[in-house]
């Protein structure tokens, strides 16, 4: 399909998937704006994991397309790509924060090592280069370069999660997917990553797809919210307008829950 002004980044349609007899997603669609930011909320096993995953190549769906713009402004079908351009857009245009940094890190290599890995997957092999473009994104993710030779399994939580954040940035990606990026860390630590995040995103013009079932978070970071319930999404719209006057019964239950004390 050929650019034009009103191309979105990234495309999905009818994206649905099902496990056994068990429906985990129906079909789901939605465009993403360049610099955009997404959340996808809802309550545990509504899917939001499943959609993620798809969207990202991570898994199959039975049925519908994603696709991606890419640097040639061409839209083009994750599914159909070859596994070996999917890795290439995964390492380059795309990145992925997991919950769990232990999914998204070398827990037993340097902190230098964790974010030039992807800059080396792209050809940079001047060690002097890598080192000082590591240094600078540890510290642009506030962990002090001192600790660049250290392996993340030294790091407190907050720390493995920035360090996830600058290891997937280091490529300047347009594409970022995060699950549930913030969950398991004292309420301190995540105040100060979403505020990192939110610096990031609007700093790199990065678009993003964050799945969480905080609604502060989507508060805070996300220009549009989609809201899932079993498997499919039941209201989308600019976050403020979603949380501040929630159409579908399910939200308001989900924006009441959280109001009250
Ligand atoms: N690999 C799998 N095999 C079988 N069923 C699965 C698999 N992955 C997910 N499911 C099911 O699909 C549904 C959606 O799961 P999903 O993980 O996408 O939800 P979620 O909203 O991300 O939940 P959570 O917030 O707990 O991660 C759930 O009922 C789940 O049990």
């Amino acid at each position: 399909m050929k650019p034009s002004s009103s191309t979105p980044l990234l495309r999905v349609r009818g994206v649905a998937k099902r496990y056994g007899d068990q429906v985990a997603l129906h079909e789901a669609s939605f465009d993403l704006w360049p610099g955009e930011v997404l959340a996808v909320v809802g309550e545990s096993g509504s899917g939001k994991t499943t959609l993620l995953n798809a969207i990202a190549a991570r898994t199959a769906p039975d049925a519908g397309s994603v696709e991606f713009l890419g640097r040639d402004g061409l839209l083009q079908d994750v599914h159909t790509m070859s596994q070996a351009q999917q890795r290439l857009l995964a390492r380059t245009d795309w990145g992925f924060v997991h919950q769990n940094p232990a999914d998204g890190l070398r827990m037993d290599v340097s902190a230098g090592a964790n974010v030039g890995e992807r800059l080396m997957g792209l050809g940079e092999r001047h060690y002097g280069r890598l080192r000082c473009t590591a240094e600078e994104w540890l510290q642009r993710v506030e962990i002090d370069p001192i600790r660049i030779d250290d392996a993340p399994r030294t790091f407190s939580g907050g720390m493995r999660q920035r360090l996830q954040i600058a290891r997937n940035l280091v490529t300047q990606p347009r594409l970022i997917f995060m699950d549930e990026p913030t969950s398991g860390l004292d309420v301190s630590v995540q105040a100060r990553l979403l505020d990192l995040m939110r610096q990031l995103t609007r700093q790199m013009h990065l678009a993003a797809i964050i799945v969480t079932h905080d609604l502060a978070v989507a508060r805070l970071l996300a220009h549009r919210m989609m809201v899932m319930q079993r498997g499919r999404v039941v209201e989308a719209g600019l976050t403020d307008q979603v949380l501040d006057d929630p159409q579908h019964p399910y939200t308001q239950l989900l924006v009441s829950s959280v109001l009250q004390p």
